[in-house]
């Protein structure tokens, strides 16, 4: 271990920094807040401002904060702060490493902590950011700063970039949201070196009112919600209250999507409600992450770039907004109101295209870039189709036509049973191709259920087929396949319980 690793403090970090002209913002609270965290067992602080790094007797982390006039950048962006941080006495001087405009190039501000003979540490908010610090020759590099350049704050800390700022071999501080001692936990099993807690341990006002929200949201349970659930064809507006559809409103998507039009369109469909509800939920097509909505198959709709959904649906209806993916919304949908009923479930809807989502553990699974469920995807074979291509209602479609037959979905399951063996042929081979991809998603997830929904996915004949295949399977890797039961109504009340938990 080399010197400076040495003095790199290990454990817990705690952040002394009221918030700025609180009651609490002034010299002696933040010296008996730090006095009170080395007694609960803090190895370090962080502390702002160089008057109050000289008032402490722990290791510091000291930074000053600036609200620059041209630059974007607030922790200790020039080179007298490094200097007078380092004369009151900080072990460590945190510098913002991000990729943005700035009065002091990193490298000089590096060189006078250096300098001075403090540790340097760079607060980064990406990987790139952090090899950038890494090869500069930081000592630490903490993730304090994801989340916070530009966008909404997400309420979880950012666990993937410890682990990945790991990969450059210097001491890793977790900072940032770690809001509970789970989280903390977490961060050093993922490889934090130590984690810095500031918000949870000394933001009174920040803990109060958590606790303060989460009545006043108990308090407004039982109110409706607005619901949307915009598919490829149709957008279904509702007024949902729990498992009841209190009123509803169906019309073909409109295909101008994201535009000023369109906002008016779906606030026209909520117009009879205006009111009663305190939050809007959207089910959507296609891709969500982040608040923004975008295509993952632009055949099924195509939206219009990355369309920052959930902030316009919030200024549109001036209530809080959030927004999911339709088959991950109707999968929790089923779990909270219909067939799934608190079990361990998968809920794949095969219908023009083939959608899904997963919930484990209570808890709906949507995974590291909001794709998780997305059977439909899937690649049959490396560089082959995706499932959808052939196994949904428009595969089947294009398969029949193919054959000389131009007939959608559910003309080709009249014809299968008035005994066409050309339609017979087509729902076998994509039933065959679900079910194999049904107990691929068994090994994997191993749910207790896996509910189909969708106008094919919930046709008896084609649901006889899958059984079909599955009795070859060993009853140990066989799914338990059951009908979804809340039909066009599940993305909507699923998307509306999901926004209720959020508010
Ligand atoms: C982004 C930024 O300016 N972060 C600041 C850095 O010094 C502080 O406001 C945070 O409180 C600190 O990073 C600890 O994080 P949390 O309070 O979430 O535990």
């Amino acid at each position: 271990m080399t010197a400076s690793a040495d003095r790199v403090p290990r454990g817990l970090i705690v952040s002394c920094q009221p918030v700025t002209g609180g009651p609490m913002d002034d010299r002696e609270t933040i010296v008996r807040l730090a006095l009170a965290a080395r007694n609960g067992g803090a190895n370090a602080l962080r502390i702002e401002g160089y008057v109050n790094v000289a008032a402490c007797d722990l290791p510091i982390v000291g930074i000053v904060k600036r609200d620059l006039a041209d630059s974007p950048v607030r922790i200790t962006p020039l080179v007298e702060d490094v200097r007078a941080l380092a004369e009151a006495g900080a072990t460590v001087v945190a510098v913002d490493a991000t990729r943005r405009a700035r009065p002091v190039s990193i490298a000089e501000l590096l060189r006078e902590i250096h300098a001075r003979g403090c540790l340097a540490m760079a607060d980064i908010a990406t990987i790139d950011e952090a090899r950038d610090a890494a090869q500069l020759g930081f000592d630490i590099i903490g993730t304090t700063m994801s989340g916070y350049t530009g966008g909404p704050v997400p309420e979880e800390p950012d666990l993937a970039l410890v682990r990945e700022c790991r990969a450059f071999g210097k001491a890793v501080v977790a900072e940032g949201r770690y809001n509970t001692p789970s989280l903390a936990a977490e961060a050093i099993a993922r490889g934090a070196t130590v984690v810095c807690v500031g918000s949870a341990i000394t933001w009174t006002e920040h803990v109060t009112s958590w606790f303060a929200d989460a009545l006043a949201r108990k308090a407004s349970q039982g109110r409706p919600t607005l619901a949307f659930d915009i598919g490829g064809t149709k957008t279904l507006a509702a007024l949902v209250n729990g498992a009841v559809v209190l009123d509803q409103q169906v019309i073909a998507t409109p295909r101008d999507l994201g535009t000023e039009d369109w906002f008016k369109t779906l606030e026209g469909l909520a117009k009879p409600w205006r009111g009663s509800y305190d939050c809007v939920g959207a089910a959507v097509t296609g891709l969500v992450a982040n608040g923004r909505w975008s295509a993952l198959n632009p055949a099924t709709l195509a939206i219009p770039g990355s369309l920052p959904l959930q902030d316009k649906l919030e200024s549109q209806f001036g209530v809080s907004a959030f927004i999911c993916n339709d088959a991950q919304a109707a999968a929790w949908g089923e779990y909270r109101f219909g067939a799934g009923a608190g079990r361990d479930l998968i809920f794949l809807t095969i219908s023009s295209g083939i959608g899904g989502g997963i919930v484990s553990g209570g808890r709906l699974l949507t995974g590291s870039r909001s794709l998780a469920g997305s059977l439909g995807q899937t690649l049959k074979a490396f560089g082959g189709n995706r499932l959808e291509d052939s196994a949904s209602g428009f595969g089947m479609a294009r398969a029949a036509q193919r054959a000389g037959h131009p007939l959608d979905a559910k003309d080709i399951f009249y014809a299968r049973d008035a005994g066409q063996s050309w339609a017979s042929e087509i729902v076998s081979s994509a039933a065959t191709d679900i079910a194999g991809a049904l107990v691929n998603l068994q090994i994997l997830v191993d749910p207790e259920v896996i509910l189909l929904g969708g106008g094919v996915g919930r046709n008896a004949a084609f649901q006889e087929e899958v059984a079909e295949c599955l009795t070859h399977i060993d009853p140990r890797l066989r799914p338990t396949i059951e009908a979804a039961t809340l039909g066009p109504i599940s993305g909507a009340l699923g998307v509306a319980d999901l926004a209720r938990i959020r508010l």
